[in-house]
């Protein structure tokens, strides 16, 4: 039997008009969810994503049970990093933690290069299962970039204010951009692996960047994201950018040869067109509404909405990822919502 596949979404990434405006919400499979949580309790992260029938269950999940307009792989942006020597466990309640931190050159020239068929043959197994068998919308796959993977490297967890990442980059350019050369070709080799495996879009998570300001953007880190999008818009899959807290950075991100730029909550979509922005724009409802009472929720939607249907080239998602404590029945109300409101 041949699947019929709903491409709206990329359509709407490729900037083409749509019959109505598609979304997803960035971590829409995990914790929301009652039946990964029950998973959760036998198995860690790394558990699920090593098993590609398991991890396509949970990548699925928020297709059947909210109607959203693509799947995103469920797997963490550490996931490829152990391939290139990465000592990285993910704890509960903490998040990373790298038991082998980057210190100085010795370290990252340590660091080795990823063969993803050899080193996380059950990502691309996953991608294939879904893409070839299971999935009626098109799979997002993706890659956290150098700057964010760099952080939590350095810093050996999450950190609130990257001071050893901005401390190294500041004070030994050479080890730096020798780190910035090793993620970018593990991240475009992983990524490309990812589009030959199925994979319809990609988005780059850059979610701590908005730390650095523009001039210092633009001297350690727009070389390197300029480097990864050119290699990767060869395969023809659009290419997404997001960042939290990066409105200062939008105009060096839309020089960069990307198609769609993922806004946060605090941005607008008719702000970042008045400052410039001319790529697709996503986002950007703040997940904080979706734990509040319907008729905000519906008020707030439809706001965001309004202001992406008169731009035009616009994909809804929220600003940031769906925490766990938003309930199901929301999302699922939440994409009728978007669906029914932006018909033509
Ligand atoms: C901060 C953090 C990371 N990794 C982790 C944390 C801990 C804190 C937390 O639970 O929120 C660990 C983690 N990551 C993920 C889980 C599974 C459970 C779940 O959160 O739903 C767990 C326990 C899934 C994930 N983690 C990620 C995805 C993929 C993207 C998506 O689904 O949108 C998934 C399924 C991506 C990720 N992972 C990380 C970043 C910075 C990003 C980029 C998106 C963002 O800024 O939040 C690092």
């Amino acid at each position: 039997m041949s699947r019929q596949i709903n491409e709206t979404i990329v359509k709407a990434y490729n900037g083409e008009e749509t019959d109505y405006v598609p979304g997803w919400f960035m971590r829409q499979a995990g914790r929301s969810q009652p039946e990964y949580r029950a998973l959760k309790e036998k198995y860690s992260l790394f558990e699920i994503t090593h098993q590609p029938e398991l991890c396509a269950y949970v990548t699925r999940l928020p297709v059947e049970n909210y109607g959203v307009d693509a799947a995103i792989l469920y797997k963490d942006i550490m996931s490829p990093l152990p391939a290139i020597g990465v000592d990285v466990e993910i704890k509960s309640g903490i998040g990373p933690v790298i038991h082998n931190p980057i210190r100085n050159f010795q370290d990252v020239e340590k660091l080795g290069t990823i063969n993803p068929k050899a080193d996380v043959p059950y990502v691309l197994d996953t991608i294939r299962l879904l893409t070839e068998e299971q999935l009626n919308v098109p799979l997002i796959g993706f890659s956290g970039a150098p700057f964010t993977l760099a952080s939590y490297m350095i810093e050996g967890g999450p950190s609130k204010n990257y001071s050893k990442t901005k401390a190294l980059m500041y004070s030994e350019p050479e080890t730096w951009f020798t780190l910035m050369d090793k993620l970018s070709d593990m991240v475009i080799t992983y990524v490309e692996a990812q589009i030959e495996a199925g994979a319809k879009a990609i988005q780059i998570f850059d979610s701590w960047v908005g730390s650095l300001n523009a001039a210092d953007y633009r001297l350690f880190i727009k070389p390197v994201m300029t480097e990864i999008f050119s290699e990767l818009r060869k395969h023809g899959v659009p290419l997404i950018l997001f960042g939290v807290g990066a409105r200062h950075l939008l105009l060096e991100w839309n020089d960069l040869p990307v198609d769609v730029i993922g806004l946060d909550w605090r941005t607008s979509i008719s702000e970042a067109r008045k400052l410039g922005v001319t790529k697709v724009l996503q986002g950007n409802l703040d997940p904080t509404i979706l734990l509040t009472n319907w008729e905000t929720i519906e008020k707030r939607t439809k706001a965001i909405l309004d202001e992406g249907m008169a731009d035009g080239r616009y994909v809804f998602n929220l600003g940031h990822g769906v925490t766990p404590d938003i309930k199901p029945e929301t999302l699922k109300r939440l994409t009728n919502l978007i669906h029914d409101y932006s018909q033509k």
